[in-house]
């Protein structure tokens, strides 16, 4: 088992990472939590089907309830939301209540809204299920969509820990494998070149993003997000270079109706788009070639559909959360491992999205 302590202005919490480590869970919350009243499991139909019963089991001595929300980027919506709240009222769920988000990044960041928004914030813990969340699951993300743009209604609130049992890994089907990679991919380009060649190195075909062999991998990630989380948990500075890749990304799912393409899959398209304004406006010397090469040998899209306009992306990265005024402000890269931001304006982004916008 590998250890990561999370260490925010807000709370201190361990993510614990390794295969079924999802049994240390009982006693963590006997010990933590010895007021602890009813569990409430907010969980999605696959998980569901897949793993729930045998949560349940785990947690026999606890009082639990348990909501089956939609799969993906369904759950993340105002009525879902709604839902989730009016269980958690009918089950008299208290302020020494506690939420588990059992599932992906979408069930936790819906889950993760709903414990912060309950009775004004209840405590809640997260049960990753997917490579992606080896990102979502940390760092107090929460939030749910609106037509209008990804994550609009959401919180900073803090888990009370991570229980990262690689044992769920087994089951994701291979786009969720890769979708899930594209974060790690991103943690190591904004933090660490040795990491990144590594990734390169050791990753050759989607096969290759197998539980055992991702361990190390997801444990980086965590501790490279956990480092800047740490310095800057509500995004005022360095925070905003874990946005890396998700200016055009988020305009990307938007546009292609949330789950149309997985997160992973846009920020792919939305890395490579900013890689290409910091080769042409920030000097970062790289070789675009071999990248873009790697990511199709693993089976990532890494053009954008024909039928999005380029206009209409340039609309939505307008409402992206990291622009001020009317200014488009990216993160790009200097080298890898080395970050920083820049405004840049509509002509400069149009003429590069034309680059990546599929020819029919
Ligand atoms: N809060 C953050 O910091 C943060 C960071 C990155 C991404 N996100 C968000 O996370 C979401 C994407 O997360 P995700 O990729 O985990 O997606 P997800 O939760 O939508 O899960 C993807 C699919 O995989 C299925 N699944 C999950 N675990 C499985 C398992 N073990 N076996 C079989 N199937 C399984 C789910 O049912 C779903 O159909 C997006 O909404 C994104 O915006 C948030
Ligand atoms: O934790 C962060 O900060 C991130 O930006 C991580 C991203 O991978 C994640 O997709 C996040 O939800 C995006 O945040 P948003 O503020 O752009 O909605
Ligand atoms: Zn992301």
């Amino acid at each position: 088992m590998k250890a990561v302590s999370v260490q925010t202005s807000s709370k201190e919490y361990p993510v614990l990472i390794g295969e079924k480590i999802i049994h240390e869970l009982p006693l963590f919350l006997h010990n933590e939590f010895p007021q602890l009243t009813k569990l409430m499991i907010i969980t999605d139909e696959n998980i569901g089907k897949l793993y729930l019963q045998d949560l349940l089991e785990v947690l026999s001595d606890f009082e639990s309830s348990h909501i089956i929300v939609p799969n993906g980027e369904n759950a993340k919506t105002f009525e879902v939301y709604h839902e989730c709240l009016t269980f958690a009222l009918k089950q008299q769920l208290d302020r020494k209540s506690l939420i588990l988000a059992f599932g992906g990044g979408a069930v936790g960041d819906l889950s993760g809204f709903v414990a912060a928004t309950y009775m004004r914030g209840i405590p809640f813990i997260q049960i990753p299920t997917t490579i992606l969340a080896h990102d979502s699951a940390v760092g107090g993300k929460v939030a749910i969509n609106h037509e209008l743009g990804k994550n609009m209604v959401g919180a900073f609130y803090q888990p009370e820990a991570v229980f990262y049992d690689l044992e769920y890994l087994h089951t994701l089907p291979e786009r969720e494998k890769r979708s899930g990679f594209a974060e790690v991919i991103k943690h190591a380009l904004i933090h660490d070149l040795s990491f990144y060649e590594e990734l390169k190195e050791k990753v050759k075909t989607i096969e290759d993003i197998q539980a055992r062999l991702i361990q190390p991998f997801l444990a980086r990630g965590i501790e490279i997000k956990a480092n800047i989380v740490g310095e800057d948990e509500k995004e005022t500075g360095k925070r905003a270079f874990l946005n890396f890749g998700h200016t055009l990304g988020h305009a990307v799912e938007a546009e292609m109706g949330y789950g149309g393409w997985s997160h992973g899959e846009a920020i792919i398209v939305g890395m490579r788009y900013a890689i290409q304004l910091s080769k042409k406006y920030n000097k970062f010397a790289f070789n675009d070639e071999e990248f873009t090469n790697w990511l199709i040998t693993l089976g990532y899209e890494t053009e954008i559909p024909a039928e999005i306009p380029a206009e209409k992306l340039l609309l939505r990265m307008k409402q992206d959360k990291k622009t001020i005024g009317s200014s488009i402000t990216f993160v790009l890269l200097e080298a890898i491992g080395n970050p920083m931001m820049m405004k840049i304006d509509d002509e400069a982004l149009m003429m590069e999205l034309e680059r990546f916008v599929k020819k029919g």
